[in-house]
């Protein structure tokens, strides 16, 4: 079987299981060999469903006399595809679409019912071809940018609050869109020029980051990563810009004692290392063993010697009390700013996981902040765009522990136009064109005040 929309239906019904898209991708992809634009086109169609769910729902509503939720499953997915490609995939003809849905439907238990697909797609069709937007949205402001960019509510809520609609809705539109991939080259094994320039000989096209002078952004699809030159040598690591604004604000020194609390599979952990010039020592600590012997292989890989694995939870190691210079909390979080990178994302946060997080945050924090030495610095970091989880977990911080103070004149980053006050990084990601990040930069003081 190689009929690309079957393979990805077949894929999309394991999602509506509750199979994450990723795995749920992985697992047909495996088990054929397809050509390369295929695989793009299953990839596409799995992906793009997904992260279009409530966009296609609310069409589905429009176009047909049942509710979309009141559709057979396996029904719905195949009119998610099928709309999906009307809507967004402009190189698929219409007729293309219509024709290879209703042989889904006949194909998957649908038979009775290929004209009903087929009548729903068609008038799809008549109403684009009458107005530019066929969708019937609502006036209330959080719906229809909900239904517009396929958002659950609470979501833009929380940005609309931060952003209000004009900003909101561009960022809606950045979230839409397919992830590129930010490369970081690690100076102790190579250059900048020397990873260019053999990227260039292969024939890869690459682009640097104004202001993150270790960066370079990939353009274009350029096959399995590992296959790229350097990889093996250790000369690069995959990681988005924003990522690494996160080590610069640290600002770790050579020698110094580190304890990355939040550490796996090692992102920042190895910058870390790349930082100090391999010399000192990088604590990782996380709960999570399977992520640590990823973080293990990127520093084998990438030959950091400085980096030392504690497996745990960092909410309970006494150990580490008045160890550290410096104390990086990239904390678990709704991944709210990532939400381009995992299409079903958005779908699987709700303001109660939200909630969970946070208070895992709070203790995360008030545990971990006991690792540093007086004078010495925390920087606490997440990829939501979330304030109960950023500035909420800072404040009542810095409430409940008067000696910790925000560092706000000495952010020696690359670049500080990202900078608002009173000190905390906000790295909006539809303004700066990369990951949604939060980070901040606190020291620990004598003042008791
Ligand atoms: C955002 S990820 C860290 C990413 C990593 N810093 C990087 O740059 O590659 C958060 C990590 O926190 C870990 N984690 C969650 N709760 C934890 C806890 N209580 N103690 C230690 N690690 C925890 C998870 O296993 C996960 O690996």
């Amino acid at each position: 079987m190689t009929n690309p929309r079957q393979i990805a239906f077949n894929a999309l019904r394991d999602v509506h299981k509750g199979a994450y898209a990723d795995v749920a991708l992985d697992r047909v992809l495996q088990k054929i060999n397809l050509a390369d634009r295929d695989r793009r086109l299953v990839t596409e169609l799995v992906y793009g469903s997904v992260r279009r769910q409530r966009t296609l729902d609310a069409l589905i509503d429009q176009l047909a006399t049942k509710k979309s939720q009141q559709q057979p499953p396996d029904l719905r997915t195949i009119l998610h595809l099928g709309l999906y490609q009307l809507r967004y995939q402009e190189r698929i003809p219409a007729s293309a679409a219509v024709n290879t849905t209703v042989e889904l439907a006949k194909e998957n238990g649908f038979a009775g019912l290929t004209g009903f697909a087929n009548g729903v797609l068609r008038q799809y069709i008549r109403l684009a071809e009458k107005s530019p937007e066929p969708l019937e949205l609502p006036e209330n402001p959080v719906e229809r940018l909900g239904i517009l960019h396929s958002f659950p509510d609470w979501i833009i809520q929380v940005w609309l609050e931060q952003l209000g609609f004009v900003e909101t809705e561009k960022l809606c539109e950045w979230m839409n869109q397919t992830p590129t991939i930010d490369l970081r080259v690690n100076l102790l094994r190579s250059s900048i020029e020397q990873v260019e320039s053999a990227f260039k000989s292969a024939g890869v096209l690459v682009r640097r980051i104004p202001s993150l002078p270790q960066a370079l952004r990939l353009i274009g699809s350029t096959g399995p990563i590992q296959n790229l030159p350097g990889f093996r040598e250790g000369w690069w690591t995959v990681q988005d810009s924003s990522a690494q604004l996160v080590s610069h604000l640290l600002d770790p020194q050579p020698g110094e004692v580190v304890i990355d609390v939040c550490a796996a599979p090692g992102g920042k952990t190895t910058h870390i290392a790349e930082l100090m010039g391999d010399n000192g020592k990088v604590w990782a600590c996380d709960r999570t063993p399977s992520r640590l012997r990823k973080l293990q292989q990127n520093a084998q890989r990438l030959n950091l010697h400085s980096i030392e694995i504690c497996t745990g939870d960092s909410r309970n190691l006494p150990q580490f009390q008045n160890t550290a210079d410096r104390v990086l909390i990239d904390a678990p979080c709704s991944g709210l700013g990532t939400m381009h990178r995992h299409a079903d994302a958005r779908w699987r946060q709700t303001p109660e996981s939200v909630r969970e997080l946070s208070l895992l945050q709070t203790e995360l924090l008030a545990h971990t902040s006991t690792f540093v030495k007086q004078g010495g610095v925390l920087v606490y970091a997440t990829c939501t765009l979330h304030p109960a989880e950023n500035e909420g977990v800072i404040s009542q911080f810095l409430a409940e522990y008067p000696h910790w103070q925000i560092e706000t004149d000495s952010l020696d980053l690359p670049d500080s136009a990202y900078s608002v006050p009173p000190g905390w990084l906000k790295v909006w990601p539809h303004q700066q064109d990369m990951d949604g990040f939060f980070m901040v930069r606190l020291r620990k003081t004598n003042n008791s005040e």
